[in-house]
């Protein structure tokens, strides 16, 4: 099994700097690369990571995409004074040049398909390049925006080429759009560029009518092109997230890459002076865990802007930990996303309706920029950033507890396996009412989840699995237990994928969230904190999973921020169980990754794929189709129904009285 997170960084990089006096440059310095390391020293992630060394790109891979003029152009700069820099500067937008800039560009690139190499050839499963001067900005032959090479557009094009990839995602996080790398896909099928920016309505740098919503790609391009405008300041994590649940994830599972490649800016977060929005660094520990489960794990992150060296360098170790596989922490109040960014959702989507499934059906409507939705005109953000970063990480709990009922699997070592008889019995404690037919089976389920139980809150396991005779009295069980033992547990969100009516009348107080998957209409009220997902069953197949997990579940979920998640699924639930991989994968991103899975009737390759979910292993994509028209539909209605109550489900501007 893949493991390891790549680490490419040399000091190398850091030796070019601006010789003279040019503002719009001057927060581009050498600074970014070492106090961005540094923190990655102190938190301890330097160590966790496979350190990589840095080469220098040869010339025939910057032809991959630059012309030979240009890459002879810009090898002049090594003999060149301050003022010939200065003067050849002059001839291109917002870069500078340096005698070294040349030599530190290649390094740049060299890094950049190191890293490649090292996840295509299993040397590792993703990693981050810590590079400058980033490349997203580059064209075929011009520099722009502190950019020389075009690091992530040829790392693409190189590795379509190597490895002879035909589906490349490109997720361009930073808060500038990346037209250079735009220009370069715009007509490839092959390549899925997605980029959100700052944009205010072309008031901002590039300031590019081709940066709005409205490019899409061209010919066979069409529909690969994702250009999502922020047109107000201030954006906050649930922006960000929005338009990962509404947008971006749906996509990127429609479009089943092969690798993902991250253009790693983080002048999107908090108090950066050119971004000036509101994300939280631990928001890029989501956004990363986010694309974790697409292409097998398969993710190269290169830098690109960032240029607030305390919110840039709390970006990078959140990012490395989530490629770790660190539990990701608890994002607080998430909610509905600000008007100016529903409207921008709103657009993307209606514009790209005709090229996703996971759009088609839907009635979506353009909607022009009428928002002038003030909340976002503050400069900085009301919210403090969590700058507590703890200094030296300890080690995270990485095991997962595994109580099985009676079945024999061989477990991996990274597994606690608990044996029923070992359990001692004062751990059990009483049911309010032991419904569980046969005394054998209910001691045996409570000693069960207890044991698991008690080792995710004692931080002993991150996770934990256990096989149950009955799903519905398990739930009861493990909601009991945290009623009396786990006084921790305020909110615990259920997933349960069965037709069963559930048994207990919910008090909607909010500490219990039950979101139930069926494939039958279920009566009986649903509330804030029941929501019943109905699904169409087509042939032996449950089809809209996904679409509901995007649509629905992570969206409710984070914004309900639980402290304990519970999956009750059962084997025979006609769900594909790659998309109840999936599932298992995605929502480690609440709760600190506190998870438990009670199966019922485990099949054992189920219970093996299950165990490698938890344990953070590389999971197979999904590919058959994954989002059906009618299911959709279905999904669509209660996102409706549900988006006054849950404000981040909403995905177009409502009409405002
Ligand atoms: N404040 C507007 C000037 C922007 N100048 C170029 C910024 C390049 C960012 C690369 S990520
Ligand atoms: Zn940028």
């Amino acid at each position: 099994m893949v493991s390891g997170t790549a680490l490419i960084y040399d000091e190398e990089m850091t030796r070019y700097r601006l010789l003279w006096d040019y503002p719009v440059c001057s927060i581009e310095v050498p600074e970014r690369l070492s106090v961005s390391y540094s923190e990655l020293q102190i938190q301890g992630l330097v160590e966790r990571c496979i350190s990589v060394p840095v080469r220098e790109a040869t010339e025939e891979e910057i032809l991959l995409a630059h012309s030979q003029d240009f890459l002879e152009a810009i090898k002049t700069t090594q003999n060149m004074d301050v003022e010939q820099l200065k003067a050849f500067a002059s001839q291109f937008q917002d870069v500078y040049f340096h005698q070294n800039i040349y030599h530190c560009a290649k390094l740049a690139l060299g890094a950049t398909l190191q890293l490649v190499d090292a996840v295509m050839t299993k040397k590792v499963r993703n990693g981050i390049a810590l590079v400058r001067p980033p490349g997203h900005h580059s064209q075929h032959s011009a520099a722009n925006g502190f950019c020389i090479f075009n690091n992530v557009a040829i790392a693409a094009l190189y590795a379509k080429k190597m490895f002879d990839l035909k589906r490349i995602l490109i997720v361009d996080w930073d808060i500038h759009h990346g037209q250079g790398t735009q220009y370069f896909f715009e007509d490839d099928p092959s390549v899925l560029y997605f980029s959100w920016h700052r944009y205010e309505n072309q008031e901002f740098w590039p300031n590019l009518p081709e940066s709005d919503y409205s490019t899409v790609g061209k010919g066979k391009g069409a529909g690969f092109n994702v250009n999502v405008p922020w047109n107000k300041i201030g954006m906050q994590n649930s922006d960000y997230l929005s338009v990962f649940f509404h947008i971006l994830l749906p996509m990127a599972y429609e479009f089943n890459p092969e690798l993902v490649l991250i253009s790693a800016g983080f002048d999107s977060a908090i108090n950066d002076p050119e971004g000036k929005m509101c994300a939280t660094p631990a928001c890029f520990a989501h956004l990363t865990h986010l694309l974790m489960s697409l292409a097998e794990g398969k993710i190269c992150a290169v830098l690109e802007g960032g240029y607030d060296l305390h919110s840039l360098s709390h970006c990078i170790c959140h990012t490395v930990k989530a490629f770790l596989g660190d539990p990701v922490p608890h994002l607080l109040n998430i909610s509905s996303p600000c008007d100016s960014a529903l409207e921008s959702i709103q657009n993307v989507r209606a514009v790209h309706q005709q090229h996703w499934a996971f759009l088609r059906s839907l009635p979506i409507s353009m909607k022009h920029q009428n928002v002038n939705d003030d909340k976002k005109l503050e400069q900085f953000c009301n919210e403090e950033i969590h700058t507590s970063s703890p200094n030296y990480c300890p080690l995270p709990p990485k095991r997962t507890a595994v109580a099985l009922l009676g079945e024999k699997i061989e477990l991996p070592d990274r597994c606690l396996k608990i044996n029923l008889d070992s359990v001692p019995s004062d751990e059990i404690w009483s049911f309010k009412d032991s419904t569980v037919e046969g005394q054998k089976d209910s001691l045996h389920l409570q000693k069960n989840l207890c044991s698991v139980m008690m080792k995710i809150f004692q931080k002993e396991v991150q996770n934990g699995l256990a096989a149950v005779p009955c799903l519905l009295e398990a739930i009861k069980a493990v909601l009991s237990f945290c009623t009396t033992c786990a006084n921790s547990v305020s909110r615990i969100l259920v997933l349960y994928l069965g037709d069963k009516d559930y048994p207990v009348s919910l008090e909607d107080d909010g500490n219990l969230l039950l979101i139930q998957m069926s494939t039958k209409k279920l009566k009986g009220r649903e509330s804030k904190y029941h929501i019943p997902i109905f699904l169409p069953k087509e042939g032996n197949n449950v089809k809209g999973v996904l679409h509901a997990l995007f649509s629905l579940i992570l969206p409710v979920a984070y914004m309900y921020n639980p402290d304990l998640v519970v999956t009750a699924l059962s084997c025979q639930s006609g769900v594909d169980k790659k998309i109840l991989n999936q599932l298992t994968s995605l929502l480690q991103g609440l709760a600190e990754g506190q998870l438990l899975c009670l199966i019922h009737d485990p099949e054992v390759s189920f219970l093996e794929d299950t165990i490698c979910s938890l344990l953070g292993d590389p999971i197979l994509p999904v590919t058959d189709g994954v989002l059906q028209g009618e299911a959709i539909q279905e999904v669509e209605q209660q996102r409706q129904r549900l988006q006054e109550q849950w404000g981040i489900l909403k995905t177009q501007v409502t009409r405002t009285e």
